[in-house]
């Protein structure tokens, strides 16, 4: 994606700012087909989303973490409690392996969702090269999935989720399936383009790391049936560095903070 491009240095999100999000006591169980009740995978489930803001959810393997946002993608249906988006587009989804279309180009996997919705050849050259510019994908316009890395592929994913301008951005640990090096790399680069499009983003990771990198505020969940346990202000100024932060001791004090959570929360 375009390094070079200059990152303007967010404003905060306000205190006051409106909810895009709003989660109240939602739970989830999955029934199996006789109608008995199989897994409990989440419960009591409660946080708000504030407009423009970034969010990262960890917890731990089965806590229901891809259960909450399928539930706010709408690809899931809650058992009860409140789901409120507040936006005038449905979510868009960044899932943790790059879903991109064999048989497409890179531009016409960009493209996908214009042409669902009839969108001009010519409307969807214009927006989709400003994609490819946005996520460094230019020169591979032409390439098949088969011709490019797995970073690559995910870029493909992060500009085909961004190319009808939803408002919220959904992300099941896109970045899970890479190496350190790629992941930090794609990780700037998302940080890039959240500042410059404004997104209101849910990031689902089980690194902590990653976590305490990109989001205004952390959640944690316990153990599955999953719940939100800590809801954490991530204090680094704005536009960060992902390289330079790690100097920061905040950075590990605070990573430290979310371990002991993670490890405070007992099996239910
Ligand atoms: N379609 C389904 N049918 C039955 N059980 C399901 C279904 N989807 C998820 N589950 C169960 O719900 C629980 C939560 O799953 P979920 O995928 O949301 O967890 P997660 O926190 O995202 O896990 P991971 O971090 O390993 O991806 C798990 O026990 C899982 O087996």
């Amino acid at each position: 994606m375009n390094m070079a491009v200059s990152q303007t240095g967010r404003n905060p999100v306000a205190a006051n700012a409106a909810a895009a999000i709003e989660v109240r006591h939602l739970v989830k169980a999955f029934y199996d087909a006789s109608g008995d009740r199989i897994t409990l995978a989440a419960t009591d489930v409660n946080f708000t989303v504030k407009r423009g803001e970034f969010v990262c959810i960890v917890g731990p393997s089965g806590c229901g973490k891809t259960t909450v946002l399928r539930i706010l993608a709408g690809l899931e249906q809650k058992l009860s409690g409140e789901v409120r988006i507040d936006s005038t587009t449905p979510p868009a989804m960044v899932f943790q392996e790059a879903s991109v279309l064999p048989w497409l180009t890179v531009a016409q996997n960009v493209a996908f969702p214009l042409s669902l919705r009839g969108v001009s050849a010519e409307k969807q050259r214009g927006r989709v090269n400003e994609l490819l510019e946005l996520t460094g994908l230019t020169e591979f316009a032409s390439a098949y999935p088969h011709q490019l890395s797995g970073g690559m592929k995910q870029r493909v994913s992060v500009a085909r989720s961004l190319v009808d301008d939803r408002d919220v951005l959904l992300m099941d640990e896109p970045f899970g399936a890479l190496d350190e090096q790629t992941r930090l790399t794609l990780q700037q680069e998302l940080l890039g383009i959240w500042e410059r499009t404004g997104k209101t983003v849910v990031f689902i990771t089980h690194s902590v790391d990653e976590a305490l990198t990109l989001a205004d505020r952390v959640l944690v969940m316990s153990p599955r049936p999953g719940t939100i346990v800590a809801d954490l202000a991530v204090p680094f100024e704005r536009p960060r560095d992902v390289v330079e932060m790690r100097r920061d001791k905040r950075f590990w004090d605070l990573t430290y903070e979310v371990w002991r959570l993670l490890a405070a929360s007992p099996e239910h």
